[in-house]
């Protein structure tokens, strides 16, 4: 995931001027296909780790509930078990293009969230307190918090919210094409257009929010505010297939480093907002803060 970042951190030069492209200018193309043939192997040992491990003699769908369980079933074992009913579908190709997606436009997003996310609470340390009470009322400091929480957590998600507002992960949505020629807010666009969203500035749009580039999780609270405009998986479509994942992930993460460490600023300084570049919006300086374990949560951690 490294290696696939660093690419998308540079533009392609022979994007926008084709004649650089004859002769690869920058190497882009040469690093994407040694990146492509590392990924590659790299997902074919997955899958045949799985095929092993699964063991052709055992067929899941004759195992009982409590069998499958044990079992254990991923994806990737899905996926081959549907390739024995049918192999012409679910090619090794297609189960490596699948997992491949999902890996790239699962992990990234929800990480860099996070990290936007952690580091407006730490230039916020009020919300940061507010979210921690919320989480210690309703969970407590017994367990861990769980997807089950999730809903009454109403705070933790207008503070996810908020992040998504102000740095949305794909800050451009994924280039569109239209089919054929429409009317977009106006304008005329011939068929066989790319059209870019610039969901950053539509975030952002004092027309649209109160106070549009202050940090302020409550503006969600109102059910008929202005949340409505805000669309971090874009809409339509082609919008991201796993909003409810990705909610649920950022949910889980953010919520459970609040409940189980007091986290601050290592300095009096502002922790540094720049947006830098990546395939990903990511922070243009990585996140460094103090963390150190709450006294009353020690003994769960420990156990973990
Ligand atoms: C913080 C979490 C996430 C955010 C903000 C996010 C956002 C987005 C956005 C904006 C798009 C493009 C939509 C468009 O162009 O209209 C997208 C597409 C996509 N996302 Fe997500 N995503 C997140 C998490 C995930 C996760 C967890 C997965 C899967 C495990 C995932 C899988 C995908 C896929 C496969 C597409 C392409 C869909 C298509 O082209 O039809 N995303 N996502």
């Amino acid at each position: 995931m490294r290696e696939v970042v660093e690419l998308h951190r540079n533009s392609n030069l022979g994007d926008f001027l084709p004649v650089l492209q004859w002769v690869d200018f920058q190497g882009v193309e040469k690093r994407m296909v040694k990146l492509m043939k590392k990924q590659d192997k790299f997902f074919q040992h997955l899958l045949d780790e799985h095929r092993t491990r699964t063991d052709s003699s055992i067929d899941l769908d004759k195992l009982d509930a409590s069998n499958k369980e044990q079992k254990k079933q991923t994806l990737i074992d899905l996926l081959l078990s549907m390739q024995k009913t049918d192999a012409d579908f679910y090619t090794d190709k297609t189960i490596k293009g699948l997992v491949l997606a999902l890996l790239v436009a699962g992990t990234e997003s929800s990480a860099t969230t996070t990290e936007w996310a952690l580091s407006l609470l730490h230039n916020h340390p009020d919300a940061m307190h507010k979210a921690w009470v919320e989480i210690n009322s309703h969970v407590g400091e017994d367990r861990l918090l769980d997807e089950s929480d999730l809903p009454q957590l109403n705070y933790l998600q207008n503070v996810i919210n908020e992040t998504f507002r102000l740095f949305p992960p794909v800050p451009l949505l994924l280039p569109h094409e239209s089919s054929e020629d429409c009317t977009v807010g106006g304008f005329h666009v011939p068929g066989g257009t790319m059209l870019l969203a610039n969901l950053w500035t539509i975030h952002r749009d004092p027309k649209l929010w109160t106070d549009a580039t202050k940090f302020m999780p409550e503006r969600f609270e109102s059910e008929d505010g202005e949340g409505y405009h805000l669309i971090p998986f874009g809409v339509g479509r082609r919008a991201c297939p796993e909003a409810k994942l990705g909610r649920r992930v950022m949910g889980l993460t953010l919520g459970a480093l609040i409940q189980s460490f007091e986290l601050e600023r290592i300095g009096e300084e502002d922790i540094d907002m720049m947006e830098g570049t990546g395939l990903c919006m990511p922070k243009a300086e990585p996140l460094e803060a103090l963390c150190k374990p709450r006294r009353a949560m020690i003994n769960l951690l420990s156990c973990l």
